[in-house]
């Protein structure tokens, strides 16, 4: 599908949506746990309907009632010799080591981007804790045959935080003393925050030392026989509506929780040093259009950021530099080099200097043909820079957002963005 967004003014109110870091959390939680989960707010894009696939395939019957979905299950137990994670990058590292609790033999795949991203960290770490293991050199499909025996280790956190979601998540629901995971060089913490708080709302409990070491105790059996968890408003996804509002126009954002662990809510910090004119409510935040001036910022915990970041650097005066951009190779496309050729399109100079990413801003927006490269983080940064761009601006392979958030578009336009959908034939 192609979008094409014309430049607009925009005005209003939205709700973020649901977190997919939340939700994929609650998913493998209400798998672990054995009774009833009921999941208020449950998102339902393409990240998250997998992780729904994936629990059901490992034995947890999920219905929707009205707005909530409800997970009965009683532990992992392989329905399905065959799992695939779709393209979720937080799935396949979250749910391997879940699924390698099961004692037959299961291969895991997935879809799209996910292909090609690396997997080198099973084969290194599942031997050691008694699962066999075989990915195809480093890469998906994975099969592995459990059962997972736990048992204190040290493991490398620099690629990405995930691996250790997972093994948190499996090693809270497996130790029968407390064991130690350690960590070096752990990047991307706050989603750890976010991994502990989910666990800990269902009963684990998890020593943090100074995101170092793990001490994972055994669960006690007083968890309660129904648990209800609340889907958190997604600030990776509202990133890209503050930055809408910064740029084209007053708007307010609702439904986004300030005190959040997540690792994005980090974008309120970039707004602030860039001038923009906002107003943070416990319930809401305003935001509005102001003369904007280059920034610094570290992004390098919370990568998913710099798409946003550079939609918002692009109007500003300035040189805006943001560390971090080492962690964007693997993501689902290698995005320092897909914002520096799309918005390069778009007439915005972007240098990459080692983790240093350096966008030349303030001197006018163009609008231009952009591709996704199937990105939905992409997509969504250069629909929001086309707004105040001279002239439309065209994604392709805009749907792309489904990844984790589907009604993104739907959501500019409620705001007032005039934007265009077309669909295109397949040659
Ligand atoms: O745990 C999570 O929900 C995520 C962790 C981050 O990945 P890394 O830990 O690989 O940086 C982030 O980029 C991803 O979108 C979601
Ligand atoms: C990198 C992302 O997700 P994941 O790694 O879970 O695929 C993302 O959402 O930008």
């Amino acid at each position: 599908m192609n979008v094409t967004i014309q430049p607009s003014s925009i005005t209003g109110s939205i709700v973020a949506a649901a977190s997919k870091s939340s939700m994929q959390r609650a998913c493998a939680a209400a798998l672990l746990h054995k009774g009833t989960t009921i999941i208020h707010n449950p998102g339902h894009s393409n990240d998250d309907n997998a992780a729904i696939d994936v629990i059901q395939q490992m034995g947890a019957k999920t219905s929707l009632v009205g707005e909530e979905l409800h997970v009965t299950s009683n532990g992992v137990n392989a329905e399905n010799e065959r799992i695939n994670c779709g393209e979720s990058g937080l799935g396949i590292r979250m749910f391997a080591p879940i699924i390698s609790m099961n004692k037959v033999p299961i291969t895991i795949n997935g879809e799209g981007s996910l292909l090609k991203r690396p997997m080198d960290f099973f084969d290194e770490v599942l031997p050691d804790l008694g699962i066999q293991v075989k990915s195809n050199d480093g890469k998906l499909p994975l099969v592995v045959k459990g059962p997972l025996q736990t048992k204190e280790i040290t493991i490398d956190g620099s690629l990405s935080s995930q691996f250790l979601t997972g093994l948190l998540f499996a090693y809270a629901a497996s130790v029968t003393e407390p064991t130690t995971i350690n960590v070096t060089n752990l990047k991307s913490k706050p989603y750890i925050d976010l991994t502990l708080k989910v666990l800990a709302h269902f009963g684990y409990k998890i020593e943090n030392k100074n995101y170092e070491q793990f001490i994972i105790t055994p669960s006690s059996n007083s968890q309660p026989t129904t648990i209800n968890y609340t889907v958190e408003g997604d600030w990776s996804g509202a990133a890209f509506l503050l930055v809408a509002g910064a740029i084209a126009g007053k708007i307010t954002v609702k439904g986004l929780d300030v005190f959040s662990t997540q690792a994005d809510k980090a974008i309120l910090q970039a707004l602030t040093d860039c001038g923009a004119s906002m107003s943070i409510e416990e319930s809401q935040i305003e935001i509005g259009p102001a003369a904007l001036k280059a920034f610094h910022f570290d992004a390098t915990e919370c990568p998913d950021l710099f798409p946003p970041l550079v939609a918002l650097a692009s109007y500003c005066a300035g040189k805006t530099v943001i560390e971090g951009a080492n962690r964007l190779t693997h993501k689902e496309s290698n995005r320092a080099l897909t914002l520096q050729e799309e918005f390069g399109k778009m007439g915005i100079q972007i240098d990459l200097q080692d983790d240093l990413m350096i966008v030349h801003g303030g001197g006018g927006v163009r609008g231009a043909v952009v591709h996704s490269h199937h990105d939905h983080r992409i997509a969504m940064a250069c629909a929001v820079a086309g707004l105040k761009a001279t002239g439309e601006t065209t994604i392709e392979v805009a749907e792309a957002i489904n990844k984790s958030y589907p009604d993104f578009y739907e959501h500019i336009k409620k705001l007032g963005a005039v934007v265009l959908e077309a669909e295109v034939s397949k040659k």
